[in-house]
């Protein structure tokens, strides 16, 4: 679905971001993306979609090249990349409803939008999705009454409203709890798997990647030094990412979180929860 051929970028500062990375991620793949502070993550996810404009190499989205475009193919080529970030992107004031429906803006044109005049079918696209993201009960409220975990549903039902063949998540956990964090996580990659949707996600939790994701890129300093399952994510991977640490800690505490979530999820079966 989405090829990604020895993209480079340096900034005009001299920062050598990313020195010629090549990934594949086919269609249903979430793929985690972990590495340290100025990895070159999000200036990964950002050549992508070309908010950030590649030094050298190519992209390409379900074969279309993506490098290169001029900007009214690259607007059309970026409505099927939806892109899902940190701080939710979300318009305070308006409710979810229309926030949700703004994942239309690249197809209902700015005057129809501008007026809130959606497509019915768009309307009850919104209503499935949000539905879907179990938001149903909130559709009126305005975004700056929702919780955290509730603002990032949005900002995945709003990402999803575009029709996407890929999903751009940048740190989508990052100012959320625990426990939230899996649930969206979670909401991801279910999603993911019933749409056959690829994805990408920038997330800096090495435990929560792992419980998660398919498959793991690790970054370091611009390279790709690790392509492959969490399971292979031995201290000895994690330290030629992240450098020198004691991880026993981390992988303990991941050991951990797995009993006690096949505990609730023994439980939640038994309908004890
Ligand atoms: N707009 C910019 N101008 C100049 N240099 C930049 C710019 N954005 C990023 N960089 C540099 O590029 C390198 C990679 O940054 P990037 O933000 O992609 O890393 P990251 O892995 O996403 O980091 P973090 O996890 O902290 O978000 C860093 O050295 C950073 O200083």
């Amino acid at each position: 679905m989405l090829k990604i051929q020895g993209l480079s970028k340096r900034y005009k500062t001299g920062d050598h971001a990313l020195k010629g990375v090549s990934i594949e991620v086919p269609a249903g793949q979430v793929m985690a993306l972990i590495g340290p502070s100025g990895a070159g993550k999000s200036t990964l996810i950002r050549c992508v979609n070309r908010l950030v404009e590649p030094t050298d190499g190519h992209v390409f989205l379900a074969g279309e090249e993506i490098t290169g475009k001029g900007s009214g193919a690259l607007r059309r080529l970026r409505r099927r990349m939806g892109m899902i970030f940190q701080e939710y992107a979300l318009v305070e004031r308006l409710t979810v409803m229309e926030n949700v429906l703004s994942g239309q803006l690249g197809y209902v044109g700015f005057w129809r939008s501008y007026f809130r005049r959606f497509p019915q079918e768009a309307v009850d696209q919104a209503f499935q999705t949000l539905e879907r993201v179990g938001l149903l009960d909130h559709v009126d409220k305005r975004a700056d009454a929702l919780s955290g975990g509730q603002r990032q549903r949005v900002g995945i039902a709003r990402a999803l409203l575009q029709n996407p063949d890929i999903l751009l998540v940048d740190e989508p956990t990052a100012s959320l709890d625990p426990k939230t964090s899996r649930q969206i996580m979670r909401l991801i990659c279910e999603i993911c798997a019933e749409r056959d949707l690829a994805a990408i996600i920038n997330i800096h939790d090495v435990p929560l990647a792992q419980m998660f994701a398919q498959r793991i890129v690790g970054l370091r300093a611009g390279e790709i030094v690790y392509d492959g399952p969490p399971e292979g994510l031995t201290d000895a991977v994690l330290t030629e990412i992240y450098g020198e640490e004691d991880w026993t800690l981390a992988n303990q505490r991941d050991s951990e979180d797995e009993d006690s979530e096949q505990r609730l999820d023994e439980e939640r079966l038994a309908g004890a929860v």
